[in-house]
């Protein structure tokens, strides 16, 4: 029977090769999260959460398609789950048409912290502009405050670096010089020697990365004198990896050279405390949990082979929850009145100001921690701090922007066995 059943739409990117597969891990987490949502008798009562998915290959178009086909197929939809930046742009933008709230579970493009082109939208997924407060958190601790940025010219990056210009300013932080490439770093990396450069953020994909750190050994912008914040979200060890495939020309002895002592920003995305979460599980109990389903998938686990998006599966698993508890709010409120989001359709403007304000106050401990967001339908997140020490990622601490507080482990360790300058220190010997 279908009368107690509550219907949602899913986009997850899995096939294809552009972009983020990240629906490989994201899929079977949203999967697990409603099998864990419909065992609640205090969620929904009377009512099971049922979700109607398809495969977007992280491309806008395909994506489009399959939320027209979602939408356009019977039963009607109560929301929409999306994954990657470029389809939750296309898919976010259209569902105000159907007064549909949508939740991205992997989009990390601060374009979309959009209320006037996403008045629905609402992420699970950090903005990248998450590491910038930590950026500058980190310059003031050490005392930069003359640093260089290097950026690969992708639409994340050029966003996330305006976002970081106006508040290296607000930080009285001066920026020597703004690097760009589109794939060649050659010339890019040169110009920072130019500018004599010291303290450099870099913001690139990992395949970019590895192009980078040959050119910084080449030029020597590597070392006691030099500083360089790289992107958290690269594997373990992205530095040594695909060199000869990618025609990269330094040896991994070299890479480990010019990539020791760097610093990293990136979201917390797994709770790191082992508190028991709104679920009942902590986020080891998750990951258990998330790798027996994915073994079902015949993912090789025990050896290490996980699916793409497996960092960003809590993100998915709360976003199921976010829904749910939305609902709840919601069907509360409107059996007050005598009405159901049984009756939800896509002209009912009404309803959907209810869904929204539900799901706009929602919070609670998710298996990816606190679960927030700010009136931009942004995820509030806390971010991660590490640093290559002897070719190893060693945890130096945790930053949390809300309360501008920076939980520090002191391990961080400087070749030079001293903090580096932000620039040259001309002596002058009266
Ligand atoms: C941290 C990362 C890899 C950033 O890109 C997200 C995908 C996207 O923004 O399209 C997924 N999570």
């Amino acid at each position: 029977k279908d009368d107690n059943v509550l219907h949602i739409a899913g986009i997850f990117p899995i096939g294809g090769k552009g972009g983020w597969q990240g629906g490989q891990a994201c899929q079977p987490a949203a999967r697990l999260a409603l099998e864990d949502v419909n065992n609640r008798t205090d969620l929904l009562p009377g009512f099971i959460l049922k979700l109607h998915w398809n495969d977007s290959e992280c491309e806008p178009g395909l994506g489009a398609s399959v939320m027209y086909n979602l939408l356009y197929n019977k039963p009607q939809k109560l929301m929409l789950l999306a994954g990657c930046s470029t389809v939750c742009t296309t898919v976010a933008e259209a569902a105000k048409m159907w007064n549909l709230v949508v939740l991205c579970y992997g989009a990390s493009s601060p374009a979309l912290s959009d209320r006037n082109r996403f008045p629905t939208l609402f992420r699970t997924h950090p903005s990248a502009t998450v590491h910038n407060p930590t950026r500058i958190k980190l310059m003031e601790k050490f005392g930069w405050s003359r640093v260089a940025i290097l950026q690969q010219a992708e639409e994340v990056f050029i966003s996330t670096v305006e976002d970081l210009e106006a508040r290296c300013k607000e930080a009285g932080i001066e920026i020597v010089t703004r690097q760009s490439f589109l794939s060649d770093p050659t010339d890019a990396v040169r110009n920072l020697r130019r500018q004599d450069a010291r303290v450099i953020v870099g913001l690139f994909y990992v395949v970019a990365a590895r192009r980078v750190l040959c050119e910084v050994y080449k030029h020597k912008l590597y070392g006691k004198s030099y500083v360089w914040f790289f992107i958290g979200w690269y594997e373990d060890d992205w530095f040594e990896q695909n060199l000869e495939k990618e025609k990269i020309n330094c040896t991994r002895e070299q890479m480990r050279i010019a990539a020791e002592g760097h610093l990293t920003t990136e979201a917390l995305m797994w709770n790191q405390n082992n508190q028991r979460t709104l679920s009942g599980m902590t986020s080891d109990d998750f990951r258990i949990r998330l790798n027996e389903a994915l073994k079902k998938e015949n993912y090789d686990i025990d050896n290490m082979r996980y699916p793409e998006g497996y960092q960003e599966a809590p993100l998915a698993y709360d976003a199921v929850w976010a829904v749910a508890l939305a609902f709840n709010k919601t069907m509360e409120k409107l059996d007050r009145v005598g009405k159901s989001l049984k009756n939800f359709t896509y002209t009912d403007k009404e309803t959907a100001d209810d869904i929204y304000s539900a799901i706009n106050s929602t919070q609670f401990l998710g298996v990816s921690g606190h679960v927030a967001f700010s009136s931009q339908g942004d995820r509030i997140a806390l971010t991660q701090i590490e640093q290559m020490i002897d070719g190893k990622y060693v945890l130096l601490g945790y930053y949390d922007t809300q309360s501008d507080n920076l939980t520090w482990n002191n391990k961080e360790k400087w070749i030079g066995g001293k903090v580096p300058q932000d620039r040259t220190i001309v002596r002058t010997v009266l």
